[in-house]
């Protein structure tokens, strides 16, 4: 019987490739009217799905599709007193739209590896060329997200399929990151 778990709408048909040569784009909210704008220079990074219950996901879907672009390449270039920030005290502080709900925009900005990248969802944008997906990440997180632990099997089949590796973290390159970070602040390794 084929795999009919459905994980993202940007990816369920099948992972289209990005342009290497990708100038970047403008993400729009969901708001009909005055919608927020976030306009992001250039290429975005380790664009991966990711089953966390924080990261903003579209209607009906059990993962997200996020990426990170350098903050300095990011900026609200219109609509921005509709966004707050959803919690000021996580690492990644996601700017929501008040009216729609949608997440346009996360900086990275208390001492941490990822200090300097901005979180986005670039199927808020209507250009095409965006980096695709490299892998999934915070897999097993669905379930707090409220899918049963038994379609687990699936899900992570139907990641495979699609061509990524599932991963119940970040990837081994970002974890090592993370790590390394972690072993310069304590003095493990030399900074
Ligand atoms: N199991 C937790 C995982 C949350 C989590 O750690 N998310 C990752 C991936 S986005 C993270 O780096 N979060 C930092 C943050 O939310 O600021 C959940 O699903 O809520
Ligand atoms: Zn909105
Ligand atoms: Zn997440």
């Amino acid at each position: 019987m084929p795999n009919t778990v459905l994980l993202h709408p940007a990816i369920d048909h099948g992972i289209k490739r990005g342009a290497a040569d990708f100038a970047g784009g403008t993400l729009v909210c969901h708001c009909i009217e005055d919608p927020v704008k976030v306009e992001i220079k250039g290429q975005v990074v380790h664009n991966h799905a990711c089953g966390c219950t924080k990261c903003w996901k579209p209607t009906g879907a059990i993962f997200s599709v996020v990426a990170v672009a350098p903050t300095s390449n990011v900026s609200v270039v219109a609509n921005g007193q509709k966004l707050a920030i959803v919690d000021p005290g996580a690492t990644i502080l996601r700017h929501a739209c008040t009216v729609c709900g949608v997440h346009m925009h996360g900086p990275v900005e208390k001492d941490h590896a990822f200090k300097g990248l901005t979180f986005v969802h670039t199927e808020l944008s209507r250009e095409e060329g965006w980096q695709e997906p490299q892998f999934a990440a915070f897999v097993s997180s669905v379930i707090e997200g409220g899918v049963h632990p038994d379609r687990m099997g699936s899900i992570r089949d139907r990641i495979r399929e699609l061509g990524l590796v599932p991963y119940d973290c970040l990837s081994p390159p970002l974890m090592d990151a993370l790590s390394t970070f972690a072993a310069k602040k304590s003095g493990v390794l030399p900074s």
